[in-house]
């Protein structure tokens, strides 16, 4: 649904075209819910202009730091900051943010446009001394949303006469029409099928380059997360694991969960002991890697799709096939170490290994992380 939480904007920047974008934080943030605790002392910034996706596994505080961001729910310690300002006591519609959820909520008896324009409509007759827009305004800025997200042409249908992501688009335009200084979206991609969210997913990209806008989505797919953002949170039990570049959090996890959590298929992990050389040993694991500190137990990490079967230097893991995958042109194939551990391995066209049959794959030194063994955190770059 697209939460009108801004109905009278008493904030110059939500009423007229020089809206501007704004960045967005919470500062030693703690929120409870009865004898849970969601979160304590959490500090979250989102950059004015970024696509920020806090992304985390279902339960983790993912909706309430943007409920709370968006005046929705009430902190129990800390500050909600708007560009720098301290709006913690401000109410929802006065924040300048407009939110849109994953059930869409259009008013199924209004048009398109009587639901895209709503809230302008709203706004115009509330608002006092004229600040409001007027019916050419509101018409003009219906129209260009509708533009902007292809639904022109169907500016007269019911909700009822929509597809799934007309529907959705409609919710986009209905927050877009009110000029909304960031987009805060709770999953608003998980009532569309596959298709779908891929096809909305570049549309939302596309969109946030259009208009400059800060967007904070929050989705527990890391596959969305990564393809949009261009800066991702991974939170976890109410804890920012790490905060990044998609392709940094990707290409340098900080630990074992966000190694687990982002990537598709996850990151294969496995225990190891490792000599002051850096020799490996392991269940079904031999090579060399060069890790400072690394001495003793350790965990190994690489992705499915670095697995070479050349002589490249690396760490070569043996295994017996258990399943086989057909994806696209490549075999995803799911094999077992002689001590039963699963990995994946992402097979380039030609390689047909058969269930039952044994597997080698060579993980190249530049596609190895290191964990430690107790902590799970990140140790020094191998190589
Ligand atoms: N209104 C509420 N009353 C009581 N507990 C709540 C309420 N809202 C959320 N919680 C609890 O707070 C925790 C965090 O919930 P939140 O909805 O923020 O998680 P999330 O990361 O968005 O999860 P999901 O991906 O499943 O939507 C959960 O344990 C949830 O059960």
């Amino acid at each position: 649904m697209t939460a009108n939480a801004t109905h009278r904007p008493t904030s110059a920047a939500l009423g007229g075209p020089a809206a501007s974008s704004a960045g967005l934080a919470l500062r030693s943030a703690t929120k409870r819910y009865g004898a849970e605790t969601v979160f304590t002392d959490l500090d979250l910034t989102v950059d004015n202009g970024s696509f920020t996706v806090l992304v985390g596994p279902s339960g983790c505080g993912k909706s309430t730091c943007l409920r709370a961001l968006a005046g929705l729910e009430a902190l129990d310690a800390g500050q909600v900051l708007i560009d720098g300002v301290d709006v913690t006591r401000l109410p929802a519609r006065a924040r300048g943010l407009s939110m849109v959820f994953q059930d869409f909520a259009l008013y199924p008896h209004m048009t398109v446009e009587q639901n895209v324009t709503f809230a302008l409509r709203l706004q115009a007759r509330h608002s006092r001394r004229g600040a409001g827009p007027d019916r050419a305004e509101i018409r003009r800025r219906c129209a260009e949303a509708l533009t902007l997200l292809e639904l022109d042409g169907l500016e007269q249908r019911r909700p009822a006469e929509l597809s799934g992501g007309q529907r959705q688009r409609t919710a986009l335009a209905r927050a877009i029409v009110r000029r909304p200084r960031a987009f805060l979206m709770d999953e608003p991609l998980s009532n569309l099928d596959a298709q779908l969210r891929g096809q909305t997913r570049t549309q939302l990209a596309r969109l946030h380059r259009r208009l400059g806008t800060t967007f904070l989505y929050v989705t527990h797919d890391q596959v969305e997360a990564m393809s949009m953002a261009t800066r991702l949170v991974v939170l976890n039990r109410g804890e920012i694991v790490q905060a990044g570049a998609p392709e940094d959090v990707y290409e340098r996890p900080v630990d074992t969960f966000v190694a687990r959590f982002i990537g598709s298929p996850p990151m294969n992990l496995a225990t190891a002991s490792v000599t002051g050389r850096g020799d490996v040993s392991g269940d079904g694991l031999s090579g060399r890697i060069e890790a400072a500190g690394a001495a003793g137990q350790v965990t190994i990490g690489w992705r499915p799709a670095v697995a070479t079967s050349d002589s490249t230097p690396g760490v070569d893991v043996t295994g017996r096939v258990d399943v086989v995958e057909n994806v696209g042109e490549d075999r995803l194939v799911t094999a077992l170490t002689p001590g039963g551990t699963a990995f994946a391995a992402l097979l380039k066209p030609g390689t047909h290994p058969g269930v039952g049959a044994e597997i080698t794959v060579r993980v190249p030194a530049s596609g190895l992380h290191v964990f430690d063994h107790r902590t799970g955190r990140r140790l020094p770059a191998p190589g």
